[in-house]
């Protein structure tokens, strides 16, 4: 078809999921903060059906990797796939696929745990029968009923990771990235959410998921990423990463990390 040179919108490469393309795919992502180069030419692919842990010492750009990966986070350089599609060029076919919890999210706080939901739903152009049915099940499932008509702004810490999960879950997405979803959650809420993310993979989902706790990547995740300042040193399956240690042996050696703490501080509890 001649279009006269003008795109297609809609149709140009990158705008429909493809069969085969990975989950989540970053190919050459690049961003600085003023001189502070926090993400440098990352290549990373998240396989479809995975559970994909992304590891890194404080400030190693995780976040801003995440950030960048679901469309929050304009890139000074690359590109992000999700399931094929473009997350620059088709950004709202992008994020039907996939469901996000941002770290230290900014959630509307004068909303109630329930009217966040509906209104999330309903900006996801779900209709509102299924909204207040899948609601009911999130707020249920992940202990919230009780609090659903408290305001966002009175919810502990842990209790805004789950609403926030909920929120991401809501619209049944293909993959979902979280940054941090166990933090500051109790143990039986973690429990919770660990078998909510099992059930996910178990159906067919990807789940990209950054965490400082190696146990949990190692127990949960069959597929791992270390990053430290900016760059992926290590990917593939966590067998291959960890390499016959523990991941956290694995993690101190990629990152060129020393476990200190034993010397200085000799003023503290003298
Ligand atoms: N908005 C910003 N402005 C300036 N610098 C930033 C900004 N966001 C991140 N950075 C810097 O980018 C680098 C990567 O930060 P990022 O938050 O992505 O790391 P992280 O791996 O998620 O860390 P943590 O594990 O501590 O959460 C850090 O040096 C940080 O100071």
């Amino acid at each position: 078809m001649d279009t006269g040179g003008l795109p297609i919108y809609g149709q140009q490469q990158g705008a429909q999921p493809s069969e085969q393309a990975p989950a989540l795919q970053m190919s050459g992502l690049r961003k600085a903060f003023n001189t502070t180069v926090a993400v440098d030419e990352v290549q990373l692919a998240v396989p479809r059906g995975s559970f994909f842990g992304l590891v890194g010492p404080n400030g190693a750009g995780k976040t801003t990797s995440l950030s960048m990966a679901v469309g929050l986070l304009r890139p000074d350089a690359g590109t992000v796939r999700i399931f094929g599609v473009d997350v620059w060029e088709s950004p709202e076919r992008a994020k039907a696929l996939v469901g996000v919890l941002p770290d230290g999210m900014a959630l509307p706080e004068r909303l109630t745990g329930r009217e966040l939901l509906t209104y999330t739903g309903l900006l996801r152009g779900l209709d509102p029968a299924t909204v207040a049915d899948r609601a009911n099940e999130l707020l249920g499932v992940l202990e919230l009923t009780d609090a659903e008509r408290t305001l966002v702004i009175d919810y502990s810490a842990g209790m805004r990771k789950k609403i926030g999960l909920a929120t991401a879950l809501l619209h049944a997405p293909k993959l979902l990235v979280l940054d941090e979803p166990f933090e500051a959650v109790d143990p039986v809420s973690a429990s919770t959410i660990r078998t909510i993310l099992q059930r996910f993979v178990a159906a067919g989902g990807a789940v990209v998921l950054s965490s400082h706790v190696m146990e949990l990547v190692e127990k949960l995740c069959d597929h791992v990423a270390v990053i430290t300042r900016g760059r992926v040193v290590a990917s593939g399956p966590v067998e291959q990463v960890r390499g016959g240690q523990s991941l956290e042996q694995a993690f101190v050696h990629l990152v060129g990390g020393r476990t200190g703490g034993g010397e200085g501080l000799s003023w503290l509890a003298s």
